[in-house]
């Protein structure tokens, strides 16, 4: 397994792979490596020759008042759990490989970027979609794996893809979870054990929602209030808790169509995403 530092360094050794006729998957990630993200590493390694990972926990997707300084780092932890799963190389540039001090390009994605965590983290996915193109430009993979845990990032990626007529291929895969349903984040180390063992109610609460839509429930008003509830009883502090049209991120009354229920809330400082998909 290489560690590539450069971009220059990071698009010999990928040509030095193409020109052998091998095909590339990135699989993007910030880092503070866990299972969810290896399971994104199983899924690239069925789908190209060579895997690559990137870690980097990119600035641009944070907002003045979020974790930047204090999101968990640890590169021989994420080396050694990356060598372990047979992962070809590591992109890990810092933030002067990344952008020029006077980098002024950005890409905005404009629709299904205004809602959820796209109002909550406002010029977040303008950070996320900038540097995923970047990743993108400089690795020429021929597909990238993300995580349906960051459901609202995997849908406005496919557009960016679409609109812009990047030559990837976007797989989107399962959410992993905890053995008790909390779904894995990085973010979970920060989470005191009274924190983690409250989280809990955000999965519970979907999975409570998941039930009383499979019983037939249709309206996405009762869906949400059971897993409020269960979050406000647990002490969350509920930033969304939405029911969206699965392609357009548009709210939704009733669930008459393919349907997101998508949550974030804080417990202590430590804000949690999840999501189940209603079909
Ligand atoms: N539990 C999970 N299941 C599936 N994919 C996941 C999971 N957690 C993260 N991913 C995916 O891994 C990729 C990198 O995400 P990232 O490095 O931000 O990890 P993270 O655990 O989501 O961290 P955090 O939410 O704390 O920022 C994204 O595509 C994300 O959707
Ligand atoms: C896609 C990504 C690596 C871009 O920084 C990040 O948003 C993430 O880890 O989900
Ligand atoms: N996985 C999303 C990255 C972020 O929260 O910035």
């Amino acid at each position: 397994m290489i560690i590539l530092r450069s971009i220059a360094d990071t698009r010999a050794a990928l040509d030095s792979w193409r020109r052998r006729g091998q095909t590339i998957a990135l699989v993007p990630t910030m880092g503070y490596l866990h299972e969810g993200h290896m399971s994104l590493v199983d899924e690239a390694k069925k789908r190209a020759d060579r895997v690559v990972v990137s870690i980097y926990v990119n600035p641009t997707q944070f907002g003045p008042n979020e974790d930047l300084d204090k999101y968990p780092r640890d590169f021989a932890r994420d080396e050694a759990c990356c060598r372990a799963r047979g992962v070809d190389a590591i992109f890990y540039p810092d933030n002067a490989v990344m952008y020029c001090p006077d980098h002024s390009c950005w890409v905005t994605e404009e629709s299904l970027s205004q809602t959820m965590c796209g109002a909550a983290r406002p010029g977040h996915f303008r950070g996320v979609t900038t540097v995923v193109l970047k990743l993108f430009n400089i690795t020429r993979c021929d597909v990238a794996i993300f995580g349906r845990k960051d459901a609202q990032q995997a849908l406005i990626i496919c557009r960016m893809v679409r609109d812009l007529n990047v030559p990837v291929e976007i797989v989107v895969a399962p959410l992993v979870r905890e053995p008790d349903g909390l779904a894995m984040s990085s973010r979970n180390k920060y989470l005191s054990d009274d924190e983690r063992r409250r989280a809990l109610s955000i999965a519970n609460g979907l999975n409570q929602a998941t039930a009383l839509f499979a019983g037939g429930q249709r309206q996405a008003a009762a869906l949400c209030d059971l897993v409020k509830t269960g979050i406000a009883n647990a002490g969350g502090n509920i930033d969304y808790v939405v029911v969206m049209d699965r392609d357009s991120l548009r709210p939704l009354a009733t669930v008459d169509r393919p349907a997101v229920l998508a949550v974030a809330a804080f417990f202590g400082k430590t804000r949690l995403i999840d999501n189940v998909f209603l079909d």
